[in-house]
């Protein structure tokens, strides 16, 4: 009974294209504190049954360097451009994040039972600020593709003084999958290509531009680039395929 009704929530979660957007909307706007969510449309929570709000991990902390701080405004800006002809915001959104994703945007409810009480994001676990990973993706819906804007602390390193690859696939897979997943619902990594080009190092503030190549069936694939922060340097190339699934596939249902 249980699964059946967290199953229920997190298939909705998914349709509705995850409506924490309400929340997206009111923190696009500058918050570093939410007021405490009220339950969207798109979920039937009825009230908001958490103590404090979520952190949103996409928003600016002491960590950030100038260079992180310089492009999260700049795309940030280019989210309330307001287009000529209608006066409506632009194509642009900024994505929150947070580390228990389907317990805030469900209130918790039933999917306690569901999912492990200690699991968090993998690139969210990590509190201590700029440590690891840190993150903003904006999503341009109307040109299909989005870019991160990524700062790598100390806690990623591979080579010395530069970024483990796997780290660099993480993050990789992370944006594509969020983009394939706005665009096509519920999703699962198939594949992963990468091509290595030039070490990232530590501490530095890289941007992962994807897009989508095509949607053939079931099969979404994503492109994918990380380049230097003015886009003058290559660091990887990647593709991304991404299957759509049954969110019961999750589940075993
Ligand atoms: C809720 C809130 C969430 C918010 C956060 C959101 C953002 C999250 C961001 C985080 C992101 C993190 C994301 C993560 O980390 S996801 C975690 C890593 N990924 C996995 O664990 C996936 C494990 N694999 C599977 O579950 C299944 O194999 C899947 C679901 C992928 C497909 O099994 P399924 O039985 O369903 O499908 P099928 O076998 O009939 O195949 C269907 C089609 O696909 C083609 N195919 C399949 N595999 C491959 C392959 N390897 N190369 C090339 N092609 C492949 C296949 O030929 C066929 O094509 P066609 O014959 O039809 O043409």
């Amino acid at each position: 009974m249980m699964l059946r009704q967290g199953l229920h929530l997190v298939r909705k979660l998914y349709r509705d294209g995850f409506k924490l957007t309400g929340l997206a909307g009111r923190q696009s706007l500058g918050q570093a504190q939410l007021p405490a969510p009220q339950p969207d449309r798109a979920l039937t929570v009825s009230s908001w049954p958490f103590s404090s709000p979520p952190r949103d991990y996409s928003l600016p902390n002491e960590s950030w360097t100038p260079e992180m701080q310089r492009l999260y405004d700049h795309y940030s800006a280019l989210c309330e451009a307001e287009t000529e002809e209608e006066k409506k915001r632009g194509p642009w959104r900024r994505l929150p994040s947070y580390n228990r994703t389907l317990k805030y945007a469900t209130g918790g409810r039933c999917l306690s039972k569901v999912l492990q009480a200690k699991a968090r994001l993998f690139t969210r676990n990590i509190e201590e600020p700029g440590a690891s990973f840190e993150y903003v993706v904006f999503l341009n819906k109307q040109e299909k593709s989005c870019v991160c804007v990524f700062q790598a602390g100390h806690l990623l390193e591979g080579p010395p003084g530069h970024v483990h690859g796997g780290a660099i696939a993480t993050i990789i897979d992370s944006v594509t999958g969020t983009l394939a997943t706005y665009l096509s619902g519920p999703v699962m990594t198939a594949n992963l290509n990468i091509n290595y080009r030039s070490p990232i190092p530590l501490g530095s503030v890289v941007l992962v531009h994807s897009a989508l190549e095509k949607v053939e069936g079931r099969k979404t694939s994503i492109s994918c680039r990380v380049t230097s922060s003015d886009g003058g340097k290559l660091h990887t190339d990647a593709t991304g395929l991404f299957v759509s699934i049954n969110v019961g596939h999750l589940f075993g249902a």
